[in-house]
Order: structure tokens, then C-alpha cells, then sequence
């Protein structure tokens, strides 16, 4: 088959922001590759997203993950789009059932980069750091209990030339975002060691109506099985501790030599005054849920009552 549809294109829809017209370009010269088509086989359909144009207040204020999906599900379920691409960390942890992840393309660095200093060991006494995430603060704070947070908004442009305006001494930014926009030196990485991503950073996916056979087939054909693998167990923690995006959390799943999933977590007090850590192979005995559970068990109240589950 040398198209995806007899008279038209597949349609791909994506949010407007340059990182995510990145991602949906990168979606779509996968698909390209995988079937043989030209690339008017496939049409790219930007929508601007509610959460992109709220750039003044805390995104967990207004209304959490559903602000970066809202019209892209509008979209989809209406079938003006066939797919959407999405950044998996921003994607609810508990998607509408009609709704289905048919591919997660390979998986980025998934580390953070600090910009504006070359450690955090080496931030001057009482910085200050641009942040809108709960778990890049807490962690933070952790390490640094000196360091003052003050929140930076918008996209990864914006925020980077908010530091060059000297709105904070310093940010931390996914490695991901700041490569797939060709910033590979831009930024000094944090060692997984130091700190631990969020889940699902670095992976994009692709997302189909659960009913659409034709699309699901043709989409799966560039699912890459290590990262849906590793994904889904983050977000199956994610999802037992009763985490959102106002939860600070972290969580990265790899695959060990020996074929074995290792699953990495982290909860946090808000001021990082407390932390409840995982480190296990996953098996049908220590599954994600298992983890979560034994996690909010050995949690102290501070950092239990941040978590539903
Ligand atoms: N929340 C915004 C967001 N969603 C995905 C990425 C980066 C790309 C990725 O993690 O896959 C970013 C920017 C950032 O955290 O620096």
C-alpha cells in the first residue's frame, strides 16, 4: 500500500509549539519510512492547546495535563484528525477508552539539563531557579535547601530567554526537548543518580481512536517496544500512587542486560523535606502497583496526603 487512504492523507494532529511540531515531524518521517509513502501522504494539523495560552499562573492552578489534550481529543474523536502526537509526560496518566497509545517512538535522552550553571552543586548560595514543576522543585530543595523557586512558564524558548533576561540565575529543561529543537549544547545534564526524570520524559506517542483498525495497523508499524515497555510502567506507578502533574514525582523504568525491566521511583514532600525512593526489577510478583503501594506505605504524612492512591 503506497497511501494511507485512497483519497486523501493521513492527518496528523499536533499542538502548535515548536517542540511539538518537532515531535509530529519526527512522527511523521517514521511513518514516511515505515510504509514506503511521499510525504504528502501525510498531512500535519497544529492546534493551539488552552494550556499554551495560559502563560501566567501555575499550570497545576488551571486545571492539570487535560489543558495540552483537550482539543487534540476534540479533534480526534470528532475525526478531523486521525492520530495525534503527543509528549507522553504530558498525557493523563487515565486516557478516555476510546482513545488508544498505538506507538511510542524511541526514546530520547531522558535526563535533565540545568541551564544557567554547570552543576547544581555549582549554583551560588541562595540562587534563584525558574521552575513550574513540582518535581524539579522538590528535588531541587532537596539538594539544595538554600535555593529559592520562582515560577517560569511558557514554552522551551520562552523559558530559556526568561533566564537570558535574568528572571531567574537558572532552569532545568528536559534533555529531549532541547535536542529534538537541535539545542544539543545548551545546558549541562543531571546524572539520573543526582536526579530522576519524570515519568515518561523523553517519549513521544502517537494516539489513534480504539475502533480505528486501519489507522491503529498503520501507526503501530513504528512502535518501538523497549519504550512502550519502560513508559507503561511508569505511568502504571504513576497511576497506583494516584499521582498527576501537581505530584512530585519521578520515575524512570530501563531494560537491564539480562532483559529484566529495573523500575526507578520517587516521591516527594512539596519542600523536599522528605523523599520515599524505589529501586526494583519488575516481576509478576513486584509489579508497579506492588512498588506504589510499598512506596506510600513507607511514606511519612506529608508526603502521602500528595497522593490519592
Ligand atoms: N511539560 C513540558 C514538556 N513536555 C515535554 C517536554 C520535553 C520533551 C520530553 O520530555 O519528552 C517538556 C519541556 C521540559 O520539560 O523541558
Amino acid at each position: 500500500m503506497n497511501q494511507p487512504f485512497s483519497d486523501r492523507p493521513l492527518r496528523l494532529g499536533t499542538r502548535a509549539s515548536p517542540l511539538a511540531m518537532r515531535q509530529a515531524e519526527m512522527a511523521r518521517d517514521a511513518l514516511l519510512a515505515a510504509h514506503g509513502w511521499s510525504a504528502d501522504a501525510i498531512e500535519l494539523v497544529p492546534m493551539v492547546a488552552s494550556g499554551d495560552k495560559i502563560q501566567d499562573r501555575a499550570l497545576a492552578e488551571v486545571g492539570g495535563k487535560a489543558l495540552w489534550t483537550r482539543e487534540l481529543d476534540r479533534a480526534l474523536a470528532d475525526g478531523d484528525i486521525d492520530l495525534s502526537v503527543h509528549s507522553m509526560k504530558d498525557v493523563e496518566t487515565i486516557r478516555p477508552t476510546r482513545f488508544g497509545i498505538a506507538a511510542m517512538l524511541p526514546r530520547a535522552d531522558v535526563r535533565d539539563r540545568l541551564v544557567g550553571a554547570s552543576s547544581i552543586d555549582a549554583l551560588p548560595h541562595g540562587a534563584t531557579i525558574g521552575t513550574s514543576s513540582p518535581r524539579r522543585s522538590a528535588q531541587l530543595l532537596r539538594l539544595r535547601p538554600d535555593l529559592k523557586l520562582t515560577l517560569l512558564r511558557g514554552n522551551v524558548g520562552t523559558r530559556l530567554g526568561k533566564i537570558a533576561a535574568g528572571d531567574a540565575d537558572a532552569t532545568l529543561l528536559a534533555a529531549a526537548g532541547l535536542d529534538r529543537l537541535g539545542m544539543h549544547d545548551t545546558g549541562h545534564a543531571i546524572p539520573l543518580d543526582i536526579m530522576l526524570p519524570a515519568p515518561s520524559q523523553g517519549a513521544v506517542g502517537l494516539e489513534v481512536r480504539a475502533d480505528d483498525a486501519h489507522v491503529r495497523a498503520l501507526v503501530c508499524a513504528v512502535d518501538d517496544q523497549a519504550t512502550r515497555r519502560c513508559v507503561e510502567a511508569e505511568r502504571a506507578l504513576l497511576a497506583a500512587l494516584g499521582g498527576d502533574c501537581r505530584s512530585p514525582i519521578a520515575a524512570l523504568a530501563t531494560i537491564e542486560a539480562d532483559g529484566a525491566m529495573r523500575l526507578r521511583g520517587e516521591i516527594y514532600a512539596m519542600d523536599g523535606s522528605d523523599v520515599v525512593r524505589t529501586d526494583a526489577l519488575i516481576s509478576d510478583a513486584l509489579t508497579p502497583a506492588v512498588l506504589a503501594h510499598d512506596m506510600l506505605d513507607r511514606a511519612a504524612p506529608a508526603v502521602r496526603r500528595l497522593f490519592a492512591g
